[in-house]
């Protein structure tokens, strides 16, 4: 395979809607997912990463609006268009006495040709014994399971819900190698997550999700550029009330407030918008004795969307078992 941006998107939604009876999940969604892209997808629980994952998939199937994922129709691509994804489901049962040798072999029957030796060398990376019997791996061996079958058969598109979910760290170092990899070789790649941070490793585009609405459409570095940034000037003390009126009247600085510094000089903390080059510009005009620009709060700006009431929205009892659907 090779690395493409153009043609038609890999996956392409407009006014994508779904309905739980009369509660809506999905209110009617536009999105279009680039080919050879990895595409993060982050929102709090029950936004609707997970029902746009299923209708990708035709697990479910949408109340409206149309959808294309690798240029057909999933209810009409049925078998033959599920071979060409990779799916790993949000919540995984693994219950079988099957070994994981097994079980991935079996996997591979449907899902079509696996290289030989490509789901012991995926094991080998991600380290899980596919000689223990499935149901008794622990929750993080159990989803290296669920990502091997999902990428065994180097499928064109790679639908990953919460894919780092109970991996320790050194393990999602593996697995973020593994996403690159799959990029350089022309795959694409949408995973979900409740946090930026983990898609903001690995992830060119995102879309935030909230209340089965995408509220912002980014590439990960037009967000860095637009977030909010901490920073302190710190000047001699007799310089401190001139320090702090340029700072106020600046364009995009808030919250400026003097910081516990050592003696005879005084630290200003402020927030700063997108404005840097003013910012450094005015700052440069003062006798500064130190200046510190801190890497841009993604991480803060994604929670502002949230909102305080929104992560406490649980959608306890309403969600169906998924299992590796193959
Ligand atoms: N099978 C179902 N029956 C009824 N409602 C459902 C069902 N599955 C999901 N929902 C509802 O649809 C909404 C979106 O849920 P979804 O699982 O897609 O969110 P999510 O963003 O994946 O959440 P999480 O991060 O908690 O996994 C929620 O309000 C949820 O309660």
């Amino acid at each position: 395979m090779t690395t493409t941006l153009t043609g038609e998107p890999a996956v392409s939604a407009r006014g994508l809607a779904k309905h739980y009876s009369a509660n809506p999940a999905l209110h009617g969604i536009d999105l279009d997912i680039a080919r050879g892209s990895v595409f993060g997808m982050i929102g709090p629980n029950g936004a609707g990463k997970t029902t746009t994952m299923r209708l990708l998939l035709d697990i479910i199937r949408p109340s409206g609006g149309e959808l294309r994922v690798l240029g057909e129709s999933p209810r009409a691509g049925g078998a033959a268009l599920r071979r060409r994804i990779g799916y790993l489901p949000g919540e995984l049962h693994l219950a079988t006495r099957v070994r994981g040798r097994e079980l991935l072999a079996h996997y591979a029957e449907i899902s079509g040709p696996v290289r030989p030796g490509a789901i012991e060398a995926l094991a080998d990376r991600l380290g899980v014994d596919l000689g223990r019997p499935v149901r008794s791996l622990s929750k993080g061996n159990k989803q290296k399971i669920g990502l091997i079958q999902a990428f065994m058969h180097e499928p064109e598109l790679l639908v990953l819900d919460e894919p780092t979910s109970g991996l320790d760290p050194l393990v999602q170092q593996e697995f973020h190698a593994m996403l690159h990899e799959a990029r350089a070789n022309g795959q694409t790649v949408f995973l979900s997550s409740h946090v930026l941070s983990e898609v903001q490793q690995t992830a060119h585009d995102i879309a935030i999700l909230k209340e089965g609405r995408i509220v912002e459409r980014s590439t990960v570095a037009a967000l860095r550029e637009n977030a909010v940034r901490h920073v302190r000037v710190t000047v001699a003390e007799p310089d401190a009330a001139t320090a702090r009126a340029v700072l106020e009247r600046l364009p995009g600085v808030t919250g400026v407030a003097p910081a516990p510094n050592g003696a005879g000089t005084v630290a200003l903390s402020a927030r700063l918008d997108s404005h840097v080059d003013a910012f450094v510009k005015a700052v440069a005009a003062l006798d500064l004795v130190d200046l510190t620009v801190e890497e841009p709060d993604l991480e803060e700006m994604v929670l502002a969307y949230y909102g305080a009431d929104v992560s406490a929205s649980a959608d306890a009892g309403t969600a169906e078992p998924a299992e590796v659907a193959r």
